[in-house]
């Protein structure tokens, strides 16, 4: 049967050992082992069943939501899960919760701005979610200008306390996840007013909620700020709105790493640069790089199986039609998405070790790496999560009008991943992050300073200089070609962290080569989408442009019998790809057809309304035809 044969066959064509290219995949044998077991335990699980999601009405899809996230947190108690484990199951349950916020951001948030005192007192409390936190930054009026929020946070000498307010409607909060409905506490940023004096903005613990009864706390108004876009997707999520009224807290609940407000009411600044205020975004940025290669992979690995199954004309001396993946221009648009899902995952990897590292040196008052790695998070954040959500849109038209049923599982996936290009960060407004810090490296060229890390190649290139006196005129009059200099810095990047992984040692049959290729796949793609930059620059010339051209070809056919070992190598079960189009065995059709009658409207066979307004109709257009 046409499905299960063709990916049966597409794999016994596999050169290479599939098994080894799982663990590359998963960083270490030890991570393969983790997520292979805990994926199987949230498939089993009958809670964690996502196949209704779609069609579920807002309220019952929260309730479904709240009910996992305490069978996920019981499971995790019961099982005696490791951080890693419970990381992987939250991966695996595959759904936004507040959760996500409470240990992705605010018990870092508090690691990483609060004293060692402060993190004593709240970090018990957090993780054993005594209190449920999130990261109540963003308002209505400003969210990439963190500079401009309005919530006040007025030091009172007389109380010893802070009294944290909302001027104005625009100051707001506004989106933060896990605010609306759940939260008991939240870090809030606000101006820091000593003496009528504004000294920026800083991080504030605050009580939103009674422990008792989640009753909002006096001077607190709190809600859902509505649907967002999609069905099931990021709906799962109550981001919120929250206003304060004159709301007091005591002094010591301002995040006092960067700098303190003593009793007498003086502020005092630490070492530490006052930037670590931003440090939870840094982190964060850090971890959607990695998250932006599963959710590519997730609808690679959906595409490149369905198109294996699908056929379409091209009747062949067998009397069957050719698979869509035999056509060159499928491949041209799946190949490359293939390798930049493998791209993203190595430059995940190293940025997170980059990330540590900055971490290390910061705790050893060194923080001479914090610019760069501010560069790299919010550049690669920036990069990899355009192209996932386009490369999510482009799967679905790879895989034709199916790709359009919720069924196929790429809707939902899209859904859900689109906002990242503008949460802990508008994609645009973090490239010129980057322009800024690629324009302060080249001004510093000519002082003698080397520049290291990432932007290392920069002392080789001379015209660097003219560029510099170019952009001193006029930074904001060419940030829209600045921008396209920090993707292509950013790109860059991702094209040597690639080659450096392939310095290492890879054990394997077959497994480098295929890591060459997409390799060199991922760079000739980037040099084929930018020709023109790379032509009208004299960087390449024509006739390299085509051998480059040519070569890419000739890769997409050395891919093309790996294509599907190449996605199983991402060990996804169908529980987590919730895709009828993804699925492994390829039975496609007979599970398309079986899904079509669970849909609630096939449950009469007459529809509700057929009375009201089809018969009535139908009556009018008969009366119509005997006029
Ligand atoms: C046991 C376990 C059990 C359970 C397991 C469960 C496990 C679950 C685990 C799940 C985990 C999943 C993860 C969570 C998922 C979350 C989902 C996402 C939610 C989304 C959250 C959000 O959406 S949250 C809001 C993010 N909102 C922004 O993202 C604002 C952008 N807006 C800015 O970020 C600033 O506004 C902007 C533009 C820089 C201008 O800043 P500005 O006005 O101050 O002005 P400047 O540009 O002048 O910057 C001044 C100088 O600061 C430097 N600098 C700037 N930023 C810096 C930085 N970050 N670090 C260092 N340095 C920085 C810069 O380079 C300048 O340096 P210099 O002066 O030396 O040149
Ligand atoms: C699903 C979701 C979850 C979120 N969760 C949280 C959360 O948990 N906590 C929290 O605090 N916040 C959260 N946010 C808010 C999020 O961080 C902000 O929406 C984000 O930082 C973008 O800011 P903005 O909305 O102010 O966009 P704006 O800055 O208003 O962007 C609008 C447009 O203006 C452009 N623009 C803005 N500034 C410039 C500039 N200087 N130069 C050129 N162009 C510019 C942008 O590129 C964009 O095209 C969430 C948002 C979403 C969508």
């Amino acid at each position: 049967m046409a499905g299960f044969d063709d990916l049966a066959s597409e794999r016994s064509k596999a050169q290479f050992d599939v098994e080894e290219m799982k663990v590359i995949w998963a960083g270490s044998r030890h991570t393969l082992e983790v997520s292979d077991r805990i994926s199987r335990l949230v498939a089993n699980d009958p809670v964690f069943r996502k196949d209704t999601r779609t069609m579920l009405s807002r309220k019952d899809l929260f309730k479904n939501t709240l009910r996992k996230a305490a069978h996920a947190w019981k499971r995790i108690i019961e099982l005696r899960l490791s951080e890693e484990e419970a990381a992987e199951l939250r991966f695996y349950v595959d759904e936004p919760a507040f959760m996500d916020l409470h240990w992705g951001m605010f018990i870092p948030t508090i690691k990483g701005q609060g004293t060692e005192e402060q993190q004593q007192k709240w970090l018990p409390l957090a993780y054993k979610m005594k209190i449920i936190g999130c990261y109540a930054q963003t308002e209505l009026g400003h969210g990439s200008n963190v500079q401009g929020l309005e919530t006040t946070a007025t030091f009172d000498p007389q109380t010893d306390e802070f009294i944290i307010h909302s001027p104005t409607l625009t100051s707001s909060k506004w989106w933060p996840g896990g605010l609306g409905k759940v939260s008991t506490h939240a870090v809030v940023y606000g101006r820091l007013i000593i003496d009528s004096k504004d000294y920026g903005v800083n991080g504030f613990i605050v009580q939103l909620r009674s422990l008792d009864d989640h009753l909002p706390l006096p001077g607190i108004t709190i809600g859902d700020i509505g649907m967002k876009f999609g069905s099931g997707a990021y709906n799962t999520m109550d981001n919120g709105v929250l206003r304060f009224d004159h709301v007091r807290i005591p002094r010591d609940q301002m995040l006092m790493r960067v700098s303190q407000v003593t009793r007498e009411g003086k502020l005092v600044q630490s070492n530490v640069p006052w930037q670590l205020v931003y440090g939870t975004m840094v982190y964060v940025r850090q971890k959607i790089v990695s998250d932006a290669s599963c959710a590519l992979s997730r609808a690679v690995c959906i595409a490149t199986r369905y198109s294996a199954v699908r056929r379409q004309f091209g009747l062949q001396s067998n009397g069957i039609e050719t698979q869509v993946i035999d056509y060159k221009t499928q491949q041209s648009r799946l190949f490359p998405l293939l390798a930049s899902a493998y791209a993203f995952r190595f430059v995940g990897e190293w940025l997170k070790w980059l990330y540590m590292d900055v971490n290390q040196r910061l705790q050893a008052s060194d923080f001479s790496t914090l610019p760069e790695a501010h560069a790299c998070t919010a550049g690669l954040k920036s990069l990899t999560t355009s192209a996932t959500a386009d490369g999510i849109e482009e799967c679905r038209k790879l895989c034709g009008g199916h790709g359009y049923l919720c069924s196929s599982g790429l809707p939902e996936l899209f859904a859900v991943y689109i906002p990242a290009c503008t949460y802990e960060g508008d994609n645009i407004v973090l490239l010129l992050q980057v322009a800024r810090f690629l324009i302060k490296t080249v001004s510093q060229l000519g002082s003698g300073k080397e520049p290291v890390g990432t932007t290392v190649y920069m002392g080789r290139v001379e015209q660097l200089m003219q560029c510099h006196c170019a952009v001193q005129k006029g930074f904001l009059e060419l940030s829209a070609d600045l921008v396209q200099a920090a993707v292509a810095h950013c790109q860059l990047i991702v094209v040597s962290k690639f080659i450096e992984k392939l310095q290492q040692d890879i054990p394997g049959k077959g497994v480098k080569g295929q890591l060459e290729a997409l390799c060199n796949i991922y760079a000739l793609f980037i040099l084929h989408k930018h020709l023109g930059d790379f032509l009208s620059t004299g960087c390449i010339t024509p006739k390299q442009a085509s051998l480059a051209n040519a070569q890419l070809r000739s890769l997409y056919s050395q891919v093309r019998p790996n294509a599907i070992a190449l996605v199983d190598a991402f060990n996804y079960t169908d529980h987590y790809l919730s895709s009828v189009l993804g699925r492994y065995d390829g039975n496609v059709y007979p599970k398309l057809y079986e899904e079509a009658w669970k849909d609630p409207l096939n449950d009469s066979v007459v529809p509700d309304g057929y009375q009201e307004y089809i018969q009535p109709i139908l009556k009018q257009q008969l009366r119509n035809a005997r006029l």
